[in-house]
């Protein structure tokens, strides 16, 4: 039931009211202020400082993720060409808190087990920085497509995305993962304000059945720590069931985990032992993110270390698998006349495309739901390669031979976006065009027009 004042669940709002008496109002307040506008650098692409030089938007720095940012509505990002090239990601500004607190180091296997649509996988992806291995998993088809587009715009190319249910990627990976992200589905009462339709589906009862779904899942990334290992949980919820409440009953199943205190950020309240039945005191060390007292919608983050369990299993010498030599030929003769660094590694041919992908998987994905194995270099048609969007987003723009830079007012990048040829004379064949110099995809010059290669699903409508 819901007041006729606001579409907010009266009994969400009495028990937020409950909980947190005087810091109510307050609380209650933000829900007729506008949500704040996030978006994230993508340091796979470019420094902070180069973003700030170039970007034509009002920008102020969100203060607990350097490579973040508050733009105005009126920016609108999403429809500039650097969206397009993956210079950035727009992300809600507390959601940038999870990646930041996990922070993964270069050379670590990272899994990001819910992970579509994929902001907080892109922001792992740049803290590795194009080192080591992530799997992004997302259970649900169409969102890991999603998440897939997101992962190939942003220009990573040392992840892997599966679309597998958590208990089956437990089977595969025990003890794998130096870093792993669970986070999880929720009620979503963080996002009421920015989303007043989310409110459709809150009951108690749905806040009961997510906070049973988000402990099967940590049962999961528990099994796919490494001892030493470190796991972040988050949600966009207040409920404390599915917060400290959750991370209470997972502690008491799993001696082996130890909370780790991520008060580093001034912004971040502390969790609330309190409002659990066991009230364990360390519960104060996961963090909070009000929206009464950040310029950020409601979040949840616990980080947690596996103190011990089973090491990791070493990195096996994997024999990579041998494509027949007309493909690699066909894929190194592209290469050759078209990039000054040719992507070179453990191929896996899928169909008629071609992957590079991390070698220690390459025996460890059979029978697994994958929706991307890796950097996809192509696709081999008759005897030639015809090289993918994703090599021309993984690439910088120094690595290619022959680009052809337009600017971001341009006439000539919104007929590219937009999936029309270009008439303009340059180095014939393949080019990739670039929008201040960051890769926007493929295209082939003869007779003096740009044949456009921008993928159909993702062209700009007229
Ligand atoms: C909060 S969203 C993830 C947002 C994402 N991490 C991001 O930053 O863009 C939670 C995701 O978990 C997925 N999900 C639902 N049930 C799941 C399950 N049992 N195991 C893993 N993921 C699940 C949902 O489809 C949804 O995409």
């Amino acid at each position: 039931m819901t007041t006729d004042r606001t579409p907010y669940p009266d009994a969400f709002l009495s028990r937020m009211r409950d909980l947190l008496q005087a810091e109510y109002q307050p609380f209650y307040d933000t829900f007729s202020l506008p949500s704040a506008l996030g978006l994230r650098v993508n340091t796979l692409k470019t420094s902070r400082e180069r973003f700030l030089e170039l970007a034509p938007f009002q920008l102020q720095a969100v203060p607990w993720v350097e490579e973040g940012f508050y733009y105005e509505a009126s920016d609108r990002p999403g429809k500039h060409p650097y969206h397009a090239a993956g210079v950035y990601y727009m992300q809600e500004p507390s959601a940038m808190s999870v990646a930041a607190v996990l922070s993964p180091a270069p050379g670590d296997r990272v899994l990001d087990l819910c992970a579509a649509p994929g902001g907080k996988s892109t922001h792992l992806a740049a803290q590795l920085g194009g080192t080591g291995l992530l799997i992004a998993n997302e259970p649900h088809p169409q969102r890991a497509k999603i998440l897939s587009e997101n992962i190939e715009r942003c220009g990573v190319t040392n992840a892997l995305v599966t679309s597998e249910m958590p208990d089956r990627l437990a089977e595969r990976f025990p003890a794998f993962f130096d870093k792993i992200l669970v986070d999880a589905p929720c009620s979503g009462e963080g996002m009421f304000r920015k989303d007043p339709d989310a409110c459709g589906e809150w009951s108690p009862e749905h806040v009961t059945g997510c906070a049973l779904r988000q402990l099967d899942i940590l049962q999961a990334a528990a099994a796919m720590l490494r001892a030493g290992g470190t796991l972040a949980f988050s949600t966009c919820t207040f409920a404390p069931e599915e917060n400290e409440g959750l991370i209470e009953t997972f502690l008491r199943q799993h001696p082996e985990f130890e909370i780790i205190d991520i008060h580093t950020f001034e912004h971040f309240a502390p969790g609330r032992p309190e409002w659990t039945s066991g009230g364990r005191p360390e519960l104060a060390k996961t963090a909070r993110l009000w929206p009464h007292r950040l310029r950020g919608e409601g979040h949840y983050v616990a980080h947690l270390r596996k103190r011990d369990g089973e090491p990791a299993p070493r990195k096996k010498e994997s024999k990579s698998v041998r494509l027949p030599a007309d493909v690699i030929s066909s894929y190194r003769q592209f290469a050759e006349a078209t990039l000054r660094r040719v992507p070179e590694g453990d191929y896996l041919l899928f169909g008629d495309h071609l992957y590079l992908i991390p070698s220690e998987l390459q025996h460890q994905l059979k029978g697994l739901k994958v929706v991307r194995p890796g950097w996809h270099l192509g696709t081999l048609k008759k005897n030639r390669f015809e090289p993918s969007h994703a090599l021309a987003l993984g690439l910088r723009a120094e690595e290619i031979l022959h680009t052809v830079s337009l600017a971001a007012d341009s006439q000539e990048i919104r007929q590219y976006l937009r999936g029309e040829t270009i008439s303009m004379d340059c180095a014939k064949g393949w080019v990739v065009l670039t929008v201040d110099n960051f890769p926007l995809g493929f295209g082939k010059q003869s007779g003096g027009t740009i044949k456009n290669h921008y993928p159909k699903g993702l062209r700009w409508l007229s």
